[in-house]
């Protein structure tokens, strides 16, 4: 059952707050095209004032309170906050299954994770400040020198819509541990959930100013962020092209940024597999969150001598997929985000169609839904590595296939790709996975799955996925300064120049 969206504002200084300009806009449930509730539209005005609170929760009682508080102190705040979310997981998961169409099963599982993953940062936080001071070996035994780990200061992130909690809270979580102030911008495809953090962060009175959440549009509300001069780093997750106008806008002010971009991941299946268990984690590689996921495993690569049964198999089991509402129980495949969204992916198709593709399989809505974006799981053969859609993230249910005869084969294709995110290699010969996970491109590999992911491991990509890595303790250092300090513990003057008092 359907829950009420609730109307928020934005979420400034610990209050909510109109935007300056008064704005809103629609949200719209993919699975009905109905409109469910509506968000504030932030624009620079508000911008200037979240990172003006953002800057007085960092240096209010001399930073006492959130920047150089403890780690500790952080960290209690992270467990209330894990808390509530699991406390409302069920409703949530409802809410971001309204929002962008994901099927509930996966929307409370992303709830579980966003709780894990407070979790995980508070333990994190705490362990911060035993690891203050690490002394340096130097060569000099007149020098002693240590490390300080010190927040950053105001983060702006900047967050897509196809995990709308988890991809807020993998920045939100390690940058309050890290005792950064923050200002989140949501993508305006999906922000409830996002809007529901600051409920949850009023409720277990996290002091003003050092979480703000502005909904709002990429080129009002985000870039304003992106450039402004107050704003000490960005950690950006969405698409390749607005990362490269986030970086372009950071670099004015030497800002550092962290990307996590888009992806083309391939899937090699080699012919020693289990056929069925392989055509499982192929179809979950490419069709899970609808997807939209940018580590899809989207490019499948499959041994020639196996690939017919191998796609034939595929194809069965994505006919047994449930495509429904994301409320509806048991539903494994949602509708695509939003109304543009499903013309662009649905554009994809016709245009690998006719580049010369076959679509095997899928690539129309299904037939019992008459309403909403939804996309029947596509598997496309006869593709050509120029082909656009073997080139070009789709961000949707499409898979496309091509066979390999050898190893070296299979990588080059594999690695075929401007983008470095995921990439996965299915077999029974475990050396040859380790072989060939060293030889992949990219940031993530799974052997034998694909796209299981657990905050303790790093995240992110290579080539045009972007850099730096969220999660674990990777993701808690995108949020530190490094500080060295380094003291001369010698009784000796230092005896560079002569001394005015031997003339
Ligand atoms: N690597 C990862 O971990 C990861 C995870 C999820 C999604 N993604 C990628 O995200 C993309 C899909 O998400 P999307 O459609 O929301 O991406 P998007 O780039 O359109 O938007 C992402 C965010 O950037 C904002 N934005 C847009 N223009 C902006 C500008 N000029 N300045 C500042 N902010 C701006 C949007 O409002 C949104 O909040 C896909 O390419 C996908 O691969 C990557
Ligand atoms: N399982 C989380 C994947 C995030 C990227 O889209
Ligand atoms: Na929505």
């Amino acid at each position: 059952m359907a829950v009420r969206v609730p109307s928020r504002q934005l979420f400034i200084d610990g209050e909510w707050r109109e935007p300056v300009l008064k704005n809103r806009f629609p949200i719209i449930n993919p699975a009905t095209e109905q409109m469910i509730g509506d968000i504030p539209a932030a624009t620079s005005e508000d911008v200037d004032l979240a990172v003006a609170a953002a800057r007085r929760a960092l240096s209010r009682n001399k930073g006492k309170d959130w920047a150089s508080a403890s780690g500790a102190v952080r960290a209690k705040y992270l467990r209330a906050i894990a808390a509530k979310i699991t406390e409302r997981k069920t409703e949530l998961g409802k809410l971001e299954a309204m929002d962008c169409g994901k099927p509930l099963d996966e929307a409370v599982w992303d709830m579980e994770d966003v709780a894990g993953c407070f979790e995980y940062y508070a333990d994190l936080a705490e362990g911060l400040d035993a690891k203050q001071k690490a002394p340096v070996s130097l060569p000099m035994e007149t020098f002693k020198s240590y490390v300080l780990k010190e927040p950053i200061g105001v983060v702006g992130l900047i967050t897509p819509w196809n995990y709308p909690l988890l991809m807020a809270t993998w920045k939100v979580a390690p940058a309050l541990a890290a005792g950064c102030a923050a200002i989140l911008k949501p993508s305006e495809l999906a922000s409830i959930t996002c809007l529901e953090l600051a409920e949850v962060c009023r409720e277990v009175g996290l002091p003003s100013g050092v979480l703000n959440i502005l909904t709002g549009l990429g080129p009002e509300a985000g870039a304003p962020l992106a450039s402004h001069p107050n704003v000490d780093k960005i950690a950006f997750t969405g698409s390749t092209t607005t990362g490269s106008k986030i970086m372009t806008a950071a670099a004015q002010m030497v800002k550092p940024v962290s990307l996590e971009l888009g992806g083309k991941s391939p899937i090699i299946v080699f012919e020693d597999v289990d056929l069925d268990k392989a055509a499982e984690w192929t179809a979950f590689g490419c069709f899970w969150t609808n997807g939209q996921i940018c580590s899809a495993t989207s490019r499948l690569i499959v041994h020639e001598n196996i690939a017919k049964e191998f796609v034939d198999r595929l194809v069965k089991w994505t006919k047994n997929i449930k495509i429904s509402d994301p409320l509806e129980e048991g539903c494994r495949l949602g509708p695509i985000v939003s109304g543009g969204q499903y013309e662009k992916v649905l554009k994809f198709i016709s245009t690998a169609k006719s580049e010369g593709a076959t679509i095997l399989s899928g690539g129309v809505r299904p037939e019992h839904l008459k309403k909403g974006f939804f996309v029947e799981p596509t598997i496309i053969t006869d593709v050509t590595t120029s082909m656009q859609i073997w080139r070009e993230e789709v961000f949707g249910p499409v898979l496309c296939v091509k066979t390999f005869s050898t190893e070296e084969e299979a990588l080059e294709l594999a690695n075929d790709t401007h983008y470095g995110l995921g990439a996965a290699v299915i077999s029974n010969d475990l050396e040859r996975c380790d072989r060939v996970s060293k030889e992949l491109q990219a940031g993530i590999v799974w052997i034998n799955c694909s796209q299981p992911c657990f905050c303790q491991a790093p995240w992110g990509g290579n080539k045009r996925s972007g850099f730096g890595r969220e999660l674990g303790e990777w993701g808690l250092e995108n949020y530190l300064s490094v500080k060295q300090v380094t003291q001369y513990i010698s009784d000796e003057p230092w005896g560079w120049y002569s001394s005015p008092s031997k003339l």
